[in-house]
């Protein structure tokens, strides 16, 4: 029988399901003397949910169809090890604000200067150094590659939705997600100095961005082209002198690249507020003195009331669920249904849920553990301080 190796490199990280993991590593997750909830437990709890004794093939092949084989190979340096360069992990008391303190933390986001995203990354650890990427899979590899210290990454919008790639890549990627921040987004309609919006025949920016100023840019009649990131489409219509072209982005990037602004809040609704993840190596250790938020993903045999059963393990013990998303597992050939079996094809698909609890409460560790009886995989990507900031 095949077998894989895991080295489970923090308490925050859960693989569960159906497969065997013959060779499990815990590597010393708690490194911090004032950690002040119950130690013990908390460690049996994780030590229990990584015990993983099932033997039939089904976990090893979602590890294998979303990448988690790989998640420890390319690590720089194996954290197994006790080494000097291991960063302790830090509290939820340091985060967000007192991350600052002592040298510039480098925080990855994804466009160039003036984005959305680079003033979340500064309202999420206020006097870092934003550090732009193109895309937004070499903002995780930056964290990865220790190029970064964190990355700062949109997940959803309150009008355009969710950013679909970014919960792909969480768990492509090894990162950790310790905090949220909440960014209120006043889109500008932007353009090159002397050009009025009569002289507009097409705009750019962020689909994202594009999608919630759908309103205001069809009653201006121009047609939309997509771009890599706000701040982008705004330095290029400045670059290339566009007479005819306009920028959705951000009164910041009006400043950065010298564009006029010819209309202001022009998003659908004055409330547009994008919630962006922060990532990093290593968890937080969960605290309870604050709102804490735990986001986990997994995925269920088929069969009927399974998503409900799995749901219940949050209902039955009072735990609000604040977010459910599904996407499509990938890689994984198309099942035939075996029951009833009239040659029906389905897909099947990974569950990113968010939850009001501490992994500190023993109501969420408790759930988890009922949730893992009958999951054929489950990770806990984060559990993290509620931003409860007024925008
Ligand atoms: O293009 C930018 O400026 C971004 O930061 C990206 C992004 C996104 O991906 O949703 C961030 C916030 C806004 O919702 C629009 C675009």
């Amino acid at each position: 029988m095949a077998t894989a190796t895991y080295i489970i490199r923090s308490p925050a990280v859960i693989l569960s399901g159906k497969g065997t993991v013959s060779d499990q590593k815990t590597a010393s997750p708690f490194q911090i003397p004032q950690f002040s909830m119950n130690r013990r437990r908390f460690t049996a709890l994780f030590a229990s949910l990584h015990d993983d004794n099932n033997t039939s093939d089904g976990s090893n092949k979602i590890r294998k169809a979303v990448g988690l084989e790989k998640l420890f190979e390319d690590s720089p340096y194996d954290v197994s090890k006790d080494s000097p360069l291991h960063p302790r992990p830090l509290t939820s008391t340091q985060l967000p604000n007192t991350i600052s303190d002592g040298p510039r933390l480098r925080v990855a986001y994804q466009g160039v200067r003036g984005a959305y995203s680079e003033a979340a990354a500064e309202k999420a650890y206020p006097n870092c150094e934003p550090v732009p990427c193109d895309q937004f899979d070499a903002a995780f590899e930056a964290v990865e590659k220790w190029l970064v210290d964190r990355a700062v990454l949109p997940i959803e919008n309150s009008l355009g939705g969710s950013i679909h790639r970014n919960y792909d890549l969480l768990l492509r990627h090894n990162l950790h997600i310790v905090g949220e921040v909440k960014l209120a987004v006043h889109h500008c309609l932007l353009a090159n100095h002397g050009v009025r919006v009569e002289d507009l025949k097409r705009v750019l920016s962020h689909p994202q961005a594009l999608a919630q100023c759908e309103y205001t840019l069809t009653k201006i009649g121009l047609s939309r082209e997509a771009i890599d990131d706000t701040a982008l489409a705004a330095k290029h219509v400045a670059f290339e002198k566009l007479k005819d072209t306009g920028a959705v982005a951000s009164s910041m990037a009006a400043k950065i690249y010298g564009l006029n602004i010819l209309a202001e809040n022009i998003q659908d609704d004055c409330d547009n507020v994008t919630r962006f993840l922060m990532l990093a190596r290593e968890p937080i250790i969960p605290g309870v003195e604050k709102p804490f938020k735990t986001s986990i993903v997994f995925s269920l045999e088929e069969g009927p009331g399974v998503l409900f059963k799995a749901l219940a393990v949050f209902a039955l013990r009072q735990i609000n669920l604040t977010k459910i998303e599904s996407r499509p597992l990938r890689n994984q050939p198309l099942r035939a249904s075996d029951d009833n079996n009239n040659g029906s094809k389905y897909f099947d698909y990974l569950f990113y849920v968010d939850f009001e609890a501490s992994m500190a409460e023993e109501r969420a560790q408790n759930a988890l553990r009922h949730l893992k009886e009958f999951a054929t995989f489950l990770r806990v990507l984060g559990s993290y301080a509620v931003d409860t900031t007024m925008l």
